[in-house]
């Protein structure tokens, strides 16, 4: 993959940079927040995803010989390109863990780093965390509907470029069990999983040719593609011959797949032929512009179908381009800070916090994250950000802190999962959030509050600077 050096930012983080630099600014200590305030796809919730690849990068982050020799081309200063040959990331960061479900306008990362080293990570930071966020929350949203049955990610070429290697990663997050991407396995440990395409059978003499050679040279591992000529009269017949002969010489056919046409009665047909042949462990995989809305009305209409492969509206998060996450500062040399804005929604919250996920008596979520002051005592009362009136107790519950110290002066602290460590943790957070906060439409709404001393030190931040 593209080996990701220093200049993997945006070009005004090394503006400021420079100045930071230059005006002896460059280890004030600065705290930045990263959130989102939209979930997207019009759900309930938001699926975090991308720590883990984001802090080995971030461990390994270095200005190369060949980002100096551009740098110093486009005219930075000698003294900067000098303070940049030396660059290493020593930040603190602070996260939830990478597979919990997050919700908007409070923090899900708080990273603390000398400012200037800050300002520099931020585009990259975005760049991980945002999109595959976005592609394991559509992913779970699939995992949702699917009832148990298999998942698979077929996206890698519909993808937008490199793109798809991280979409993979993120869709095993958000419950996907394989990916046809060999690389993404290679890489996150999976298995690598597919099928056949049409070309295979295309560039044969006919079907059976076809599906008998590719059954002798996969006898253990065979799925055969049923659409290419005529799904009943053909492709399902086709298959039977094949896979009564693997069943003859002791292997068995693993799946057909259907790839066009109504899925729903195709599936119940090819189901019907298949089990009176006896093959009633032959499996049957699904594709075609799936997404978690067909998966769904497939299962309400009872097709038997075992496993989806899902590409397109995977892997592009569609119809939501991007997640749209943001990285603010919060602090800089222990002076909170805030942004104002006309919209009250994008005013910022000072200094740097730790949020803390209500529990209901039986141990799932209540429904609240109350946002406070890192340090400040056990929060009893929690407030809406911008409605006075709104306020919500929160004495009588239990309370989860969710950042955790993950990286301490630019190195791994927290233990790096593998990903299906990451999916579990995903799938066990789910089976927490009550079923009104993930239905697809009208969502019930997570309230995320501040405590009582967040909205002061707020309020009194917004005061000074109106004064
Ligand atoms: N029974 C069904 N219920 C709901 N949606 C379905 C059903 N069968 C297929 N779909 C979905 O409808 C969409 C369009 O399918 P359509 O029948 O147009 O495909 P097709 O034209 O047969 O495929 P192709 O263009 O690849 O030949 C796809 O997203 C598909 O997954
Ligand atoms: O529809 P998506 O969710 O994006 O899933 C991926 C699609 O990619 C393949 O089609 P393609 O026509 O590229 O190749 P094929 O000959 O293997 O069908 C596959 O058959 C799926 O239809
Ligand atoms: O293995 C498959 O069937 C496959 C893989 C990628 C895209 N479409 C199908």
């Amino acid at each position: 993959m593209m080996d990701i050096t220093g200049t993997y930012t945006d070009q005004y983080q090394l503006a400021m940079g420079q100045v930071y630099f230059l005006s002896g600014r460059k280890d004030q200590t600065a705290v930045f927040d990263y959130f989102f305030r939209k979930n997207p796809f019009k759900g309930g919730y938001t699926v975090f995803a991308g720590l883990h690849e984001l802090l080995k990068v971030l461990e390994k982050l270095r200005f190369d010989a060949e980002d100096l020799s551009f740098l110093r081309f486009q005219g930075m200063h000698p003294d900067f390109l000098a303070y940049l040959k030396g660059f290493r990331f020593q930040g603190t960061i602070h996260a939830c863990r990478e597979g919990d479900l997050v919700f908007p306008t409070r923090p899900v990362v708080r990273v603390e780093a000398p400012l200037i080293e800050a300002q520099l990570i931020e585009t990259l930071l975005l760049n991980m965390l945002n999109f595959q966020s976005l592609i394991a929350t559509k992913a779970s949203r699939m995992q949702r509907v699917a009832q148990g049955r298999t998942l698979i990610d077929f996206g890698l070429r519909r993808a937008q470029g490199l793109g798809g290697y991280h979409a993979s990663r993120a869709a095993v997050i958000g419950g996907f069990a394989a990916t046809s991407n060999v690389r993404a396995a290679r890489d996150f440990g999976l298995a690598p999983s597919g099928t056949m395409a049409h070309s295979f059978i295309q560039s044969c003499a006919d079907e059976l040719t076809a599906f008998r050679q590719f059954a002798e040279g996969w006898p253990d591992n065979c799925v055969l593609l049923v659409d290419t000529y005529d799904t009943l009269k053909s492709g399902v017949p086709n298959a039977i011959t094949v896979g009564k002969e693997m069943a003859r010489r002791g292997h068995r056919l693993k799946a057909i797949r259907l790839d066009s046409g109504d899925l729903a009665y195709l599936a119940q047909r090819s189901r019907a032929m298949l089990d009176a042949a006896g093959l009633h462990d032959v499996k049957i995989a699904a594709s075609n512009q799936l997404d978690e809305y067909v998966i769904k009305s497939l299962l309400e209409q009872e097709a038997p179908i075992d496993l989806f492969g899902v590409g397109t509206n995977l892997v592009t998060g569609q119809p939501d381009a991007a997640l749209d996450g943001v990285y603010k500062l919060a602090a800089v040399d222990g002076q909170p800070l805030i942004k104002i804005s006309e919209n009250v929604e994008k005013i910022t919250l000072p200094h740097a916090k730790q949020v803390f996920r209500a529990f209901n008596g039986e141990g799932r979520f209540l429904g609240a994250d109350a946002v406070g002051i890192a340090g400040e005592p056990p929060i009893t009362m929690m407030h809406h950000p911008f409605m006075p009136h709104k306020s919500f107790p929160l004495a009588d519950c239990p309370l989860e802190p969710l950042l955790t110290p993950v990286m301490k002066q630019g190195r791994i602290v927290a233990d790096s999962p593998d990903l299906p460590a990451i999916a579990d943790f995903c799938r066990s957070r789910l089976a927490l959030l009550p079923a009104e906060y993930q239905r697809f439409e009208n969502p019930h709404i997570y309230k995320v509050g501040i405590s009582t001393r967040l909205r002061d030190a707020r309020d009194r931040l917004i005061a000074e600077h109106k004064s």
